[in-house]
Parts: C-alpha cells; structure tokens; sequence
C-alpha cells in the first residue's frame, strides 16, 4: 500500500491511498487514522456503508470488516446508474440515516463509482450539517477524478451537479485490483476523464495514454498505476489551489464538459450515455471550438478525437436536439453574467476559460455533434 498523495488543505487535509490489492488490517488502520483528524470522527462507532446493487457484494466484505473491528455498520445499496443521483436517491439515503440513528459522530463510507460517491457524498454533506465521508473508488472514472476533490452532488432533470456541495472527504482509498470486474465501457469512460487530465495540465500524461490504449484496455497494472496516480496529483494540485472554484484555477478541470453535461442532460440520465462518454464528445467538441477560434491549429482536435475513438470512446451524439442541448448550457455553473463559458486549449497542457465564443460559431460545432 502506498500514500499516494496528500490533498493539502489545512485541516481538511487527507491522504489518498493506492493498492494493488486490498489487505483488511491496512485498511482499517488507515481507516481509524483518518478518522481520529475528524473532530466527529474520533468518536465514530457507526459506519453507514453506500455501494449500488453492481457493487453490494464488494460493500459488504468491507462493511464486514469494520463490523469484526466493532463498528456498527448498516449498508444501504441504491440501484446502480445515473438515475440514482436524484432527489429521490438522496431522500432514500437520508431516510436510512434516520433509522440507523446517525449522529453527527456516523460515518459515511462511498463504495461505488463516481455515482456512488456523489450521491453518498451529498447526503453526508447535508445529514446533520455534515458527517465524515470517506471514498472507495472502485470505477476508474472515480479513482481518477470524481474521488478526489470534494465536489459532491445530485442532478436535477434539466441540470447536472446542480444541487450539491463542497464536502471534503476524510480518505481515499484506491485499490486497483477493483477494477478487474468493472465493465469494459466503463472503463473506457474513465479513460476520458484521463485525457482531460492531459489535456488541460500534462502532455506526458496524454503521450502516455496515446502510446498505452491497449495496455490501458487490457488493465495492465503498470499502465493503471502511472493513469491513476498522475491523475490523483494532477487534480488534487489543482484543488488545494482553488478549492471551490473560486479563482478560476478549478474551473479548467471542467475541460470537455460545457458541451458534455449538455449532451449528457439532454440524453437523459440513466440513458445511454454515461458521463464518461459525453466528456469525451464535449472534448473533441471544445477542441474544435479552440481550433476554429484559431486557438490551436488542426493537429491538436485531430488528437483528442483520434485518442478518443482508440479508447472506443464517441465522438458524436447523433439524433439530439441541437435546441436542447443549446437550452442545458444555460444553466452551466460556470456561467457568469448569463454567459456561456468554456474551457479550451491553448496547446496541449494548457487550457484557457473563456465566454468568447459566438452563437454562430458554437452552433455550427454543435451541429456536427447531434447531426443524425
Ligand atoms: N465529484 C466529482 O468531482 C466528479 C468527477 C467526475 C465525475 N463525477 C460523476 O461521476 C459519475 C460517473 O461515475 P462512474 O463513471 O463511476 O459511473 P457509475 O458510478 O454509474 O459506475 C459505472 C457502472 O460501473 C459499476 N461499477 C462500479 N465499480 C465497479 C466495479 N469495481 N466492478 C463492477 N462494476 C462496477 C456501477 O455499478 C455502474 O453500473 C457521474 O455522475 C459524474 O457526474 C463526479
Ligand atoms: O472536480 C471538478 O472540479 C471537475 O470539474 C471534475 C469533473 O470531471 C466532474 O465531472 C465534476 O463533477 C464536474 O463538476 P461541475 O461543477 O461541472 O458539476
Ligand atoms: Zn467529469
């Protein structure tokens, strides 16, 4: 087990841990360390564990292990996909709060994907004004990113993310043996929030994953760790720097996703169209916004949409409604002043916010995303 990177932010600091292959007594000693910074935590004796149904037998061999360790744990699995991060998934979380009896001393424990975490990650945020939260990632979307940060939330049909919080998590633990049994396009979707991360901050990064598709795709562990770690560093760099997104530094992490959650929102949650796939179209998209502002020249697009498509990843989203998805950007968080923003690059590892781009020009980008 390795201390892989600690997300500098004072008294919220905690560490984010990576293993190849879980060993219980690591866990809980990690567990309980990380436990006793936390005020609430220090005198935690309850654990309410969060999976999804795809997750629940892995849940439980955790959940069992803190029970051996004399945590009272309850674990609650919510049906696996997007449509679990509503309020009807949140009201469900809440619900068994209430009857497992948390006080404000209850930890939560995400086991799960990016959903999984959002969703248990909001419902600790807002259950008695805050409980511990402590993350196990177990897609490669949520050990690359959505673990890592603390933004936490559920959407709302016409908007992603749109009700949640900033709730710092106590601990990360990463073991990368998980991933053996995730689907293969989910494991696809992780890798485009991999060459966001290159994109906007590491060409090495990008190179890398150029050179290491089929390694990636066939979970080489070598290949895994170098994604996984380079990711946790990349983004907890950016977080201990612009925690809430307040300078603007954080907002570049939103590379790809102007258009993504649009097309995502429009597509429907729990539709076709898992986040991991819409990010990449939102890239090869924004790409292209940079090259017609003249930004870039042709042969950056022409990579993301190349790398994207050797991932096995889309580049379109064909049949959408162009109205729509215009309509889903309006309510983007990052908009200022009614104005829609985007992140685009400048070269490869720099990325730039701007709200400068023209009804005109972003329609006929947009046209070629939802052409049938
Ligand atoms: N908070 C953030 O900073 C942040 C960052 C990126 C994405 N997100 C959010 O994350 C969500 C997407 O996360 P995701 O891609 O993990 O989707 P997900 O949580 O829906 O997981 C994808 C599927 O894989 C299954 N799964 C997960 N781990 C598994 C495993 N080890 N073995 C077998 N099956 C497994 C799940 O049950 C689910 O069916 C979106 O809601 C997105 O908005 C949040
Ligand atoms: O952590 C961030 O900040 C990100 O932007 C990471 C994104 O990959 C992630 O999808 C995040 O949930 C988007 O945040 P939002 O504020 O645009 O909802
Ligand atoms: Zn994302």
């Amino acid at each position: 087990m390795n201390n892989l990177v600690t997300v500098d932010l004072g008294d919220r600091s905690y560490e984010i841990r990576l293993t190849a292959q879980t060993r219980f007594e690591e866990f809980l000693a990690a567990f309980r360390t990380d436990l006793r910074r936390t005020w609430a935590g220090r005198s935690c004796r309850k654990v309410m564990v969060v999976t999804d149904r795809m997750v629940e037998p892995l849940a439980r061999v955790f959940a069992d292990a803190l029970a051996s360790a004399d945590f009272e744990t309850r674990l609650i699995a919510v049906e696996p996909g997007e449509g679990s991060k509503s309020r009807e998934g949140l009201n469900c979380l809440h619900d068994a709060l209430i009857d497992f009896r948390a006080d404000r001393h209850t930890t939560v424990l995400a086991v799960g994907g990016g959903v999984v975490g959002d969703l248990a990650g909001f419902a600790a945020a807002t259950y008695a004004r805050g409980l511990p939260l402590f993350m196990i990632p177990t897609s490669l979307l949520a050990q690359v990113d959505s673990a890592v940060g603390g933004k936490v939330a559920i959407n709302h049909p016409k908007a992603k993310n749109i009700l949640g919080a900033f709730h710092q998590p106590i601990g990360v633990w990463i073991d990368l043996s998980h991933l053996r049994s995730l689907p293969p396009r989910q494991l696809r979707c992780g890798l485009a929030e991999v060459v966001k991360h290159g994109v906007i901050l590491d060409p090495d990064l990008f190179e890398f994953v150029e050179r290491h598709v089929a390694d990636l795709l066939a979970l080489d562990p070598h290949a895994l760790t170098r994604v996984v770690a380079d990711s946790c560093r990349l983004k907890a760099g950016v977080v201990t720097r612009d925690e809430r997104e307040e300078t603007g530094l954080r907002a570049i992490l939103n590379f790809g996703h102007t258009v993504g959650h649009a097309v995502e929102a429009v597509a429907g949650y729990g539709g076709d169209l898992p986040h991991g796939e819409a990010v990449a179209i939102g890239m090869v998209a924004e790409a292209e916004l940079a090259r017609r502002l003249g930004w870039v020249g042709p042969d950056l697009p022409a990579r993301v949409a190349a790398l994207c498509v050797a991932l096995g990843l889309p580049i379109r989203a064909p049949g959408l409604s162009l109205d729509l998805v215009r309509t889903a950007m309006t309510l983007d968080k990052k908009n200022q002043a009614g104005r829609v923003r985007f992140v685009l690059p400048r070269r490869l590892g720099l990325v730039e916010v701007t709200d400068e781009v023209s009804d005109d020009l972003l329609n006929s980008v947009l046209e070629e995303v939802v052409r049938p």
